[in-house]
């Protein structure tokens, strides 16, 4: 839980509102404007894999790409009209605010300066994710368990409750503190620490009395980045717990393992790896 972060209120405020006002636009037209195209820039789906997947989702969500903003600005919606101000303030401001976090990270293992700088925290993805109403709680979840396979997630969680996260086997509801953004280790920062920071599972659940509306934006490197343990941290104190890999082939598995219930990693740790 991240607070006294210097953005400021009404702007964590208005990124919901305007995400409240997009989502329900798109939800009426749901079926002309919903993709299950992964690659799309921007895109509103409600589950990874529909036809696959054994449990359908209560959650829709529109993706943005955010980086850089001049790249991306003209391919997002631009209705409610002042969508691609607010949205673009936000994530710049939480741009800024993840880099510096990320560089505390990085203070934090001993890894030399700008190690995050570049490729591995090029890119920045937003989702807008709403979770409708659910008439018996009980039959589905809004998202099921996962870790995030990027580097980390900055969420804006709103003001209703439904996160929760596993911990000693038990899931435990992190409600919205006002104005806080939940912080997020993705798998990526878990292969860069050598295990040292380690993703936390979690998921959504749903209610019968509320919507619930939440941004979420997460930073990870370029598709064709080299991910690997830290040289530096494999050169002080241990060996490699994780095989070297592109991040755009390691998000394709993630995709693929994460519809069977399984976590992605264990393909790239070395212990159990084949080559
Ligand atoms: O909406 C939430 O509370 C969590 C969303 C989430 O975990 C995700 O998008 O990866
Ligand atoms: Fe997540």
């Amino acid at each position: 839980m991240l607070t006294n972060h210097g953005i400021p209120e009404d702007l964590m405020r208005d990124v919901l509102k305007v995400a409240e006002e997009f989502i329900q636009l798109l939800v009426e037209d749901m079926e002309n404007s919903s993709s299950n195209d992964p690659g799309k820039k921007c895109r509103l789906y409600s589950n990874t894999g529909f036809d696959e997947e054994k449990v359908h989702l209560w959650r829709d969500t529109f993706r943005f790409s955010c980086n850089t903003l001049k790249d991306h600005v003209e391919e997002w919606p631009n209705n409610p009209t002042r969508l691609r101000e607010v949205i673009g303030d936000y994530v710049a401001r939480v741009r800024e605010m993840s880099l510096l976090l990320l560089d505390l990270i990085r203070e934090g293992l001993g890894l030399e300066s700008g190690y995050f700088e570049g490729d591995l925290s090029k890119d920045q993805l937003m989702n807008f994710n709403y979770y409708p109403p659910c008439p018996d709680p009980s039959l589905t979840l809004g998202l099921p368990k996962h870790s995030d396979p990027q580097l980390i997630t900055i969420l804006n969680q709103g003001t209703t409750p439904g996160l929760q996260v596993l911990k000693d086997e038990q899931w435990l509801a992190l409600d919205p503190t006002p104005n806080a953004f939940v912080v997020n280790v993705g798998h990526t920062l878990q292969v860069i620490s050598n295990g040292m920071l380690r993703s936390g599972d979690h998921r959504v659940v749903t209610n019968t009395y509320a919507a619930r509306t939440t941004v979420g934006c997460f930073i990870h490197p370029s598709s064709d980045c080299q991910v690997q343990p830290a040289k530096e941290l494999i050169k002080r104190c241990s060996i490699p717990l994780y095989k070297t890999f592109t991040y755009g082939e390691f998000v394709k598995n993630y995709v693929k393992d994460n519809l069977d219930g399984n976590s992605v990693l264990k393909r790239y740790e070395l212990s159990q790896a084949q080559d």
